[in-house]
């Protein structure tokens, strides 16, 4: 019985990055998925994009559908104001468990709340469970078929507030069609793309930021 991807890249950061260092994390994960195996981080290309606008909101109460190993969790809670934190859901538990050792080796886990479930299940439990007035930012990784339905939901569950900034990743690759159609054509939303690449390769993809109108 092999080891699974998420332990080869916890593996990969132990052996090769410095603990408490976000930078070195980053850094190796990008490295370790570019020249050994592709993995599905939002990487190095697109990742400054996502850096660019997590800065320019400087969120204090964010949220990140799909956590994967943590490396976009990661990348966002480097960038975060002390006091500020970042609300990451994750369906699968191996991936939880991994990603819960790679932000602590990071030094950020006094700023990231993993939580484990389906982000239907979760995302209606947010205010009363776990004390959220509404988020300042929302970052959609998870499967491309969640985005809309979740988007909705987070609408009804009162989540979103004036201003609240929504950036996807893979609106190309995979693709998101139903969910880019809503944001691009609802008056409720001011959408634009970020052209880039699909992680470590030259294929396109992009990230569409969409900032809820009220
Ligand atoms: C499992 O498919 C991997 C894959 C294969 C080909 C093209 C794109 C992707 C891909 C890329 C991503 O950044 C992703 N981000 C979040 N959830 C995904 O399912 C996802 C998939
Ligand atoms: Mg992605």
């Amino acid at each position: 019985t092999g080891s699974t991807q998420p332990q080869r890249i916890l593996k990969a950061v132990q052996n090769n990055a410095t603990w408490g260092d976000a930078e070195s994390v980053i850094a190796t994960i990008d490295n370790y998925c570019r020249r050994k195996e592709w993995a599905m981080n939002v990487g190095d290309d697109k990742g400054p994009i996502l850096d660019s606008v997590v800065s320019e909101v400087s969120p204090k109460v964010a949220l990140e559908l799909g956590t994967y190993c943590g490396y976009s969790t990661i990348r966002i809670a480097r960038l975060l104001s002390p006091g500020s934190c970042l609300i990451t859901l994750e369906f699968n538990p191996d991936c939880a468990i991994i990603a819960r050792q790679i932000i602590a080796w990071a030094g950020l886990q006094d700023r990231v709340q993993l939580l484990e479930g389906p982000s239907k299940d979760l995302i209606p439990q947010m205010k009363e469970s776990f004390r959220v007035k509404s988020f300042d930012f929302v970052f959609l990784d998870h499967w491309k078929e969640y985005y809309l339905p979740d988007t909705k939901l987070l609408e009804e569950c009162g989540l979103l507030r004036k201003g609240t900034v929504l950036l996807a990743d893979n609106v190309i690759c995979p693709g998101t069609p139903k969910y880019l159609e809503y944001v691009r054509n609802s008056p409720r939303y001011e959408s634009c793309y970020f052209k880039s690449h699909l992680e470590y390769t030259k294929v396109e993809d992009g990230l569409e930021k969409s900032v809820f109108l009220g």
